[in-house]
């Protein structure tokens, strides 16, 4: 058992042994979904930052020419196409193209969401809860699927889900929404021991209010966010690279032992399930 043990710490040096930053990824590739704008956009530049060659990719062409150049004039290497992460076949161009330009994948960071819905949940209707499902936790799930073989070829990799603080404590008018996210804790964590075998960890971030145009209707609002402050320890609205650079420390080898984790990044809001 011990020789073991040795035998894989020789063949698994960890980053700080190899002599090099363990907050770099140089040489990583990252699939981020939904990264054309907000906390996606966010979490390529945090990536792309620390050396990775990110991709990113949104629905619309133009968002993603936008967001590539942008990240092209911060010197980050990064390639972009259209991607509906509800369709299979955009799902597999996504993970081809990447394949074709990047010569393999190392990160993805399921990002991508959508909420349909304000009201009472008991108004809410199948068409509802199938999109909300669909795209926020059955894509996530694909996605990973598909990238997993990938990851395993490079010796192993890191999938971080984005969930919420909502996942915690559903809000008020974004009950399907918040169930969606609750979801995604229970994926990280049926997930991370499958994949510990193949040295791929999966973990997954839960933000609380961040300024992007997502939750506009949140932060616009002055009743709404001064009942927020009286919850919160840091009084104001987060920022999308607040969530960024905790998305890269997952994807580091600073969280080495670190899978099957949700990192609420709220200014202290409590969360407890
Ligand atoms: N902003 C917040 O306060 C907040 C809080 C907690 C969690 N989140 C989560 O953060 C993530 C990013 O949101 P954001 O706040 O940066 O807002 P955002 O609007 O910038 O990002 C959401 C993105 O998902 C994209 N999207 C929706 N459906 C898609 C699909 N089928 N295929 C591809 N892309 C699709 C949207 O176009 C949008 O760009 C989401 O998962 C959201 O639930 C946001």
């Amino acid at each position: 058992m011990l020789r073991c043990v040795f035998r894989c710490l020789r063949t698994n040096p960890t980053a700080g042994q190899r002599g090099m930053s363990q907050s770099s990824l140089a040489g990583k590739v990252a699939i981020i979904t939904a990264s054309t704008d907000g906390i996606g956009l966010a979490a390529a530049q945090a990536l792309g930052r620390r050396g990775a060659h990110v991709v990113v990719s949104s629905r619309q062409q133009a968002n993603v020419e936008k967001a590539v150049a942008l990240l092209k004039s911060q010197s980050i290497q990064v390639t972009g196409t259209t991607c509906n992460v509800g369709k299979g076949e955009d799902r597999e161009k996504l993970v081809q193209m990447t394949l074709e330009q990047c010569g393999g994948i190392d990160i993805l960071v399921s990002n991508a969401a959508v909420n349909p819905f304000f009201g009472n949940i008991l108004d809410s209707t199948e068409e509802i809860w199938d999109k909300i499902l669909s795209v926020n936790v059955k894509a996530a799930f694909l996605m990973t699927k598909l990238v997993v073989p990938h990851m395993a070829k490079r010796g192993g990799g890191n999938v971080v889900f984005v969930s919420s603080v909502a996942a915690y404590q559903p809000m008020l008018a974004l009950g399907p929404y918040s169930v969606s996210k609750t979801a995604l804790l229970g994926l990280t964590r049926a997930l991370a021991p499958e994949l510990a075998h193949s040295n791929i960890r999966v973990n997954c971030v839960a933000p609380g209010i961040i300024k992007t145009r997502f939750s506009t209707t949140l932060w616009e609002n002055d009743d709404i966010m001064d009942e927020f402050k009286r919850q919160l320890c840091i009084k104001r609205v987060g920022l999308p690279e607040e969530i960024g650079g905790v998305i890269a420390f997952l994807c580091s080898e600073d969280a080495s032992y670190i899978t099957g984790e949700t990192i609420t990044a709220t200014g202290g809001m409590s969360c407890r399930l």
